[in-house]
């Protein structure tokens, strides 16, 4: 049988969902499907033929279709999930809860339809308790339902420390592990410029102001922005996470995963660091933590769990 390009199916077409459907297209991941909700059929369709008539101009053959129907987007592989409201001055993205739930439960009781054997990468806030509720609505193994958080906080954090030395971003290797929120956790201890520790490059003081930066990281662009949040960066983010599972290539990279027993949760959907593949998330790597890092990463878990609760009594 002739070997076929994969499809990507990209729910949510507005600032996030859009950005990402061009990026998957630019490095040729697959044909891309967006899809967005029926009022938004036409616009929708006109974005991504508006996508589709740059594909001459910068040599790609991926094909990006626009639709508000799931049948469009029937067996594919991948599906990144963007639906949802974002944020605006003033909110946490857990003010998102309650409307963003009900969102990703109905797109889920569409991709398992349509798509039964996809990988499914979650971007919708509040993330950690949207991937909880979309596992719960897919039933899918935990390997297939994947969430967004550290590959966007570990960039952010990385971009802060280039910035600090003047060193190229290719250089720096860090994690941010724990749910997608003010307490998130970079590991400051496992972080490196071509191996050399921070510690050593830069001072306690600055450290801290970048982790904290790191932090709020969304904030910052959400108060830059003044109407949404961040979208360059995330849409970076799901195409890296896509390239992993349709390359197989087994990256090390942080996201939402479900915890059966690591780092002591069980039952809980948080950031770790994965190995990500052909077969999605193929293994959560599991770090040795020092007592205070332990402490960090349990107010973040509690965090989760706080909204979480909110799901399950709504
Ligand atoms: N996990 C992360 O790191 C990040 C998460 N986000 C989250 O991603 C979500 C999307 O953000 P943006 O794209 O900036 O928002 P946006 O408002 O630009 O786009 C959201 C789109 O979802 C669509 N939508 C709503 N209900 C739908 C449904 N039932 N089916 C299909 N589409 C539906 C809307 O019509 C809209 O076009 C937000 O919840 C935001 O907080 C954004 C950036 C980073
Ligand atoms: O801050 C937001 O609301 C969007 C987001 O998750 C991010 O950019 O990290």
């Amino acid at each position: 049988m002739a070997i076929q390009r994969k499809k990507l199916a990209v729910v949510g077409a507005g600032f996030t969902g859009a950005t990402t459907a061009l990026m998957l297209a630019q490095k040729e991941l697959g044909d891309v499907v967006l899809i967005d909700i029926p009022q938004l059929e036409n616009p929708t369709r006109g974005k991504a033929l508006d996508m589709l008539e740059a594909s001459p101009v910068q040599g790609f053959d991926s094909q990006i279709t626009g639709t508000s129907s799931y049948e469009d987007a029937e067996g594919a592989d991948v599906v990144i999930i963007t639906a949802g409201i974002a944020r605006k001055p003033g909110m946490s993205r857990d003010d998102l809860v309650n409307t963003n739930a009900g969102i990703m439960r109905s797109v889920c009781d569409n991709v398992k339809k349509y798509c039964p054997n996809s990988y499914v990468i979650i971007l919708s806030n509040p993330v950690d308790a949207m991937t909880y509720v979309a596992y719960q609505a897919l039933g899918f193994p935990k390997n297939r339902v994947i969430g967004q958080s550290g590959v966007l906080d570990t960039a952010r954090y990385c971009t802060f420390i280039s910035q600090e030395l003047n060193v190229s971003v290719e250089d720096v290797r860090g994690f941010v592990l724990g749910g997608h929120g003010d307490d998130m956790v970079p590991l400051v201890r496992y972080t490196n410029v071509a191996g050399i520790p921070i510690e050593k490059l830069i001072s306690s003081e600055r450290i801290e102001a970048i982790v904290q930066r790191t932090r709020t990281g969304g904030g910052e662009i959400v108060n830059l922005l003044g109407n949404g949040s961040a979208y360059y960066a995330p849409a970076a983010s799901l195409v890296q996470m896509t390239e992993a599972i349709v390359k197989d290539k087994k990256r090390v990279l942080p996201a939402i995963a479900l915890l059966e027993g690591e780092y002591g949760y069980d039952g809980l959907f948080m950031g770790v660091p994965t190995i990500l593949g052909g077969d999605g998330i193929e293994k959560v790597i599991e770090l040795d933590l020092l007592e205070d890092e332990k402490a960090a990463l349990e107010k973040s878990a509690d965090s989760v769990r706080n909204v979480i609760q909110i799901v399950n009594e709504g």
